[in-house]
């Protein structure tokens, strides 16, 4: 039976009242009020919330006054989850397939979701191409945007890539506004690979898949979020690559996002992984310091907040991996701003951020560093573990001890131990060589590219740190 919306709404109603009452009107309102939404599902509550930052403040300042409120509301079964991000919105798609559809969300609700914050895509507020901070770290990839914009017979396949929170989904969007306001007649179909996915599964299961194929192939531009999740899922491939070369053969332009180059992409079938490199490829790097600072001014203004020079260069200065850090620590010391009624200084952003930051930090364990290794080279766990002494094993074997000796603190033994039983002289040669390599600035090949060493460490480096 369907549960009834009424009484959601009661539920979600009393929740609120219950905040306001234990928190104070002020606190209720910076922190539940606005734009936070909650969403009742069973005894299940989910907190919308901006960014990762958000979700650990609330976590320690509210967690057990929500428990509380919650267990009064709800009963015992009553759990809380946050989503950290917006919602999910099909805006391009046209009205009567959008309604067609089912949401994502109600086909991936049929299994049960861990609690852990989910980050989703798009909805909330727009990202112009006019918010996204251009430098050296990412202005080939803007130009690209504005050639594919502006001179469409010249782009018709664009390929974005990089680590976590570097604007790839910000700059999908704008791509989305940018192509609107040129030309509002434009069908643009903007979505995540993941929905993509669920979109054909549900199509399959419904014997749909001829009104699933024209509808995504009737579009004019194809906009797709995350490919990466495509990879090693087979039969989801072959419909996506169906899907570009009809695009491909009429002419249309796609644009797809990633966490990695297209031919890091070890189980994603050759002749995607070619369609992809055939287009323009471009990397979004880690933001560069001006980059950083420019991320901070403005998002600082977004928030309704004015931060000193000093505090701007402290925060950029803290938070140097990506935009989406940046803009977290903007979000707690700007709420802090309005709740206090007090000036940021930079002493109180260290004391208010110290704290965040620790709690943020990811813990490295070699398994993390094993399955960083494996999805790049392409190769099963267990051929990693193995005696073979072939090159393409040992070089990423060499690589995976050397990297959990920079970034763990395990002992040789225990490296050693891990990578299939060897002892800890052979981990000790491993770091050594790996050592020298990178002293002798080589190269090495995965897939077929061949890379910097010094880049590919670093690139494995980011993913892991990213988790
Ligand atoms: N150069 C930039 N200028 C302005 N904002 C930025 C920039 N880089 C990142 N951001 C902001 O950081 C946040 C995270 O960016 P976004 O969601 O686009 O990252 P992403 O690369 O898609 O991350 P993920 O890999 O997790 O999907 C967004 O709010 C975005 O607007």
């Amino acid at each position: 039976m369907l549960p009834d919306p009424s009484s959601i709404d009661q539920n979600i109603g009393a929740i609120r009242q219950l905040l306001q009452e234990s928190l104070g009107n002020r606190r209720y309102q910076n922190w539940f009020g606005g734009t936070t939404k909650l969403e009742l599902e069973g005894s299940e509550l989910t907190i919308h919330v901006q960014g990762p930052y958000l979700v650990k403040w609330i976590q320690q300042q509210f967690g057990d006054e929500l428990q509380r409120i919650l267990l009064q509301v709800l009963g015992p079964a009553a759990e809380v989850r946050f989503e950290v991000g917006q919602e999910v919105r099909l805006s391009e798609i046209p009205e009567a397939s959008a309604a067609e559809a089912q949401p994502v969300e109600a086909l991936s609700r049929t299994t049960a979701q861990p609690h852990v914050a989910k980050k989703r895509k798009r909805g909330g507020r727009p990202r112009p191409l006019s918010d996204f901070v251009t430098g050296p770290s990412n202005e080939l990839a803007v130009a690209a945007i504005h050639q594919l914009v502006h001179e469409p017979d010249s782009v018709a396949m664009l390929y974005l890539h990089s680590n976590v929170g570097n604007g790839k989904s910000h700059l999908l969007e704008a791509t989305r506004l940018q192509l609107r306001k040129e030309d509002p007649q434009l069908k643009i179909l903007s979505l995540t690979a993941e929905q993509f996915t669920n979109y054909f599964t549900q199509a399959l299961s419904a014997k749909t898949l001829p009104s699933f194929r024209q509808k995504f192939r009737s579009a004019d531009v194809l906009l797709i979020d995350d490919v990466d999740f495509l990879d090693g899922k087979k039969g989801i491939q072959d419909e996506f690559l169906h899907t570009l070369k009809q695009f491909e053969s009429e002419n249309r332009q796609v644009v797809v996002t990633s966490n990695r180059h297209p031919r890091l992409l070890g189980r994603t079938s050759e002749e995607l992984v070619s369609r992809f490199v055939s287009g323009l490829v471009f990397r979004l790097e880690k933001p560069e310091t001006e980059t950083r600072q420019e991320i901070v001014r403005r998002h600082a203004i977004r928030q309704g907040a004015k931060f000193s020079e000093p505090v701007v260069e402290y925060i950029a200065s803290r938070f140097l991996n990506n935009g989406r850090d940046l803009e977290g620590a903007v979000n707690i010391l700007a709420t802090w701003a309005r709740m206090e009624k007090k000036t940021v200084t930079v002493s109180l952003a260290k004391r208010l951020l110290n704290r965040l930051e620790r709690d943020c930090m990811k813990m490295i364990r070699i398994a993390d560093i094993e399955t960083a290794i494996c999805t790049l080279f392409g190769i099963e766990e267990e051929t990693l573990k193995s005696k073979t002494r072939k090159q393409s094993v040992s070089q990423p074997r060499m690589l995976a001890m050397y990297l959990s000796r920079t970034l763990t603190d395990a002992p040789y033994s225990e490296i050693g131990e891990y990578f299939g039983g060897r002892n800890h002289s052979t981990v000790m040669s491993a770091q050594k060589k790996v050592s020298e390599q990178l002293k002798l600035q080589e190269t090495i090949r995965v897939a077929s590219e061949t890379w910097e060493l010094k880049d590919l460490i670093d690139t494995l480096k980011d993913r892991i740190q990213a988790g």
